[in-house]
């Protein structure tokens, strides 16, 4: 019997995850939380909101009935955005489904990860986090990545890799989920810092300095929190720093290259269907630094930042008058 996958979230990476996973062989049910748009997507077999122009195959349906979703999955992937997995998690009949968490962020009301969100609200449910360098839409094309599972239970791993891989697609298992979840929160406030220094005119140098010194302050957040350091320099941390601080492919370097021009934060965000999850991480990701003792000065400017409390160069001038120190 083929296995079945479900996909709770149909956004950009849902659906690009719904496709891969029919890609290595599973039966997908990708939920939306609103029926039409449910019914406007299997009609269509495309979710043209999200990720046009891209045919999702026969092996994938979509549904906005969670118990439909659900029932008879051996692997369900929770790829709402951050500050809407609890929510979300609570209204699903998950009962023993496995879970891999998707989003990359930290929840502002709380300050939780995502891992610690599913723990709180499905106690002892094996969990563990999908994450690495990847654009939805290169992953929905099946152009090739590279991405980790990480999770504490070896079977859930195995389970990842052996339902989710294909070819173009390959997958690492990870045992530092810790650390994979605060590089995919981390990074995405660090591409905002990227694309700032880029719109303000700044120069290449700037953005080599934000991203390095922003791969330590993941790395001294993870090991704060019960990572590890060497986790840093994988996909989850340096590579997908790599992907997202590039260049307007992402969304959060992309709101950053507009804030650097002098745009407002309002009216970004107003011209954008998708998440941009740095924008909410990053008052969270510092606050949850500070209260296990650690300082995230490059989160810590680009929460000013998107408050509209300080200007690029203002934060840029804040990064550079810091006490020097052995790197
Ligand atoms: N787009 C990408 O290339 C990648 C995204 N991610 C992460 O995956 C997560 C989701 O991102 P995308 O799919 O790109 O976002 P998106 O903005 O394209 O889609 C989000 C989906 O979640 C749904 N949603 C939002 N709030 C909800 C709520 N309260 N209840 C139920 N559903 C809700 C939306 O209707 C939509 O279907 C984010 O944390 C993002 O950082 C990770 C890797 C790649
Ligand atoms: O997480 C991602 C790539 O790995 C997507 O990045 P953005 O959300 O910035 O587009």
């Amino acid at each position: 019997m083929t296995a079945k996958t479900a996909i709770l979230g149909a956004g950009a990476w849902g659906t690009a995850l719904a496709i891969q996973a029919a890609r290595a062989g599973c039966d997908v049910a990708l939920w939306a939380r609103d029926t039409a748009r449910a019914e406007a997507i299997a009609a269509a077999r495309v979710n043209q909101r999200y990720l046009p122009g891209i045919a999702l195959p026969d092996a994938v349906k979509v549904t906005a009935d969670a118990e439909e979703a659900l029932g008879g999955a051996a692997l369900a992937l929770m790829v709402v955005p951050a500050q809407a997995l609890a929510r979300v998690l609570a209204a699903m009949p998950v009962r023993g489904v496995p879970l891999l968490a998707c989003c990359k962020g930290v929840e502002a009301s709380t300050l939780r990860l995502p891992l610690e969100i599913i723990e709180a609200i499905r106690p002892g449910l094996s969990a563990g986090v999908l994450s690495g360098p990847n654009f939805a839409h290169e992953v929905a094309r099946g152009l090739p990545a590279a991405a980790v599972v990480a999770a504490a239970d070896p079977a859930l791993r195995e389970a990842g890799l052996a339902l989710l891989s294909s070819p173009a697609f390959r997958l690492y298992g990870g045992e530092d989920p810790i650390g994979a979840e605060v590089g995919g929160a981390a990074k995405n406030v660090i591409a905002i810092a990227a694309g700032a220094v880029i719109g303000a005119g700044l120069g290449e140098n700037a953005r080599a300095a934000l991203v390095t010194r922003g791969l330590a302050e993941l790395s001294r957040l993870a090991v704060a929190l019960g990572g590890r350091a060497e986790t840093a320099a994988g996909l989850t941390g340096l590579g997908d720093l790599m992907l997202t601080c590039a260049g307007p492919g992402s969304r959060n370097m992309s709101l950053g290259l507009a804030l650097g021009r002098g745009e407002s934060l309002a009216a970004v965000l107003a011209g954008r269907a998708g998440v941009t999850e740095g924008v909410a991480t990053a008052p969270a990701i510092v606050a949850r630094a500070a209260a296990a003792g650690v300082e995230l000065p490059i989160c810590e400017a680009v929460a000013d930042l998107v408050a509209e409390r300080i200007t690029v160069p203002e934060a840029m001038a804040r990064l550079l008058a810091r006490p020097q120190r052995a790197e």
